[in-house]
């Protein structure tokens, strides 16, 4: 098992938990969590990502628990082992793509041997020497997707990759995140409340009621 996320339990107001459901991802399993605006996707996610400790139960990935590390030895776990797809970019403007793709193995002590292929699989190769504020909101969108899966993370989360995405290119993300997530062999839980990514991914878990 790749993710183990059992016995979760959160809350920002003791007097609004969040029904939080076990989750369990093998690799190359994928899953999709559905629920509107504000029923605590983005809460899950961080939880999962290990950036919001839990009020009680536990996450492990590969098998390691990882709200037991601290500090710089959490930091290179997550840069090896989770590949983070934010919900806004959160790639750095100023530098070309392929500087912020060198960081990201930099963090991870991982070589950058993978920044060639992905960046030719998600069709900006020809962009790696352009700064990210000159790119159009998609390809920024592919480029943060290929840092995501450069240190060949174990798991992959997307926070509502398709949000600011028309129909053909949000159906593109959707299967490039997908196809490259089964290339690499890792586990892809994707969260949003964008009804157009239902189809592609059958295993679904819906939180906070009915969409
Ligand atoms: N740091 C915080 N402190 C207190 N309440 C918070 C905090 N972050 C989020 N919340 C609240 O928790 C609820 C869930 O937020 P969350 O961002 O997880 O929802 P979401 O499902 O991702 O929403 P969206 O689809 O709009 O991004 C919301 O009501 C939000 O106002």
């Amino acid at each position: 098992m790749i993710l183990r996320a059992n016995n979760i339990e959160f809350y920002y107001d003791p007097k609004q938990k969040f029904q939080i459901p076990d989750i369990n991802l093998d690799s190359g399993e994928q899953m999709l969590i559905l629920g509107k605006s504000g029923s605590g996707k983005t809460t899950i996610l961080n939880i999962i990502a290990g950036l919001l400790k839990p009020k009680s139960g536990k996450v492990e990935i590969g098998g390691t628990d990882i709200y037991t590390l601290k500090g710089s030895q959490f930091d290179k776990f997550r840069g090896k082992n989770i590949g983070i797809i934010f919900q806004k970019p959160h790639i750095l403007a100023p530098l070309t793509v392929e500087e912020n793709l060198q960081l990201a193995n930099f963090f991870a002590k991982e070589n950058t041997h993978l920044i060639a292929p992905l960046l030719k699989e998600l069709g900006i190769w020809d962009k790696r020497k352009a700064k990210i504020n000159t790119l159009s909101e998609g390809e920024a969108q592919r480029v943060s997707i290929a840092r995501a899966l450069v240190n060949k993370p174990k798991l992959i989360l997307a926070d509502e990759p398709t949000a600011s995405l028309d129909d053909q290119n949000a159906a593109a993300v959707v299967r490039l995140l997908q196809e490259q997530a089964k290339k690499y062999e890792a586990a892809l839980i994707i969260v949003t409340h964008d009804q157009r990514v239902k189809d592609h991914i059958p295993n679904q878990i819906i939180i906070g009621g009915q969409l």
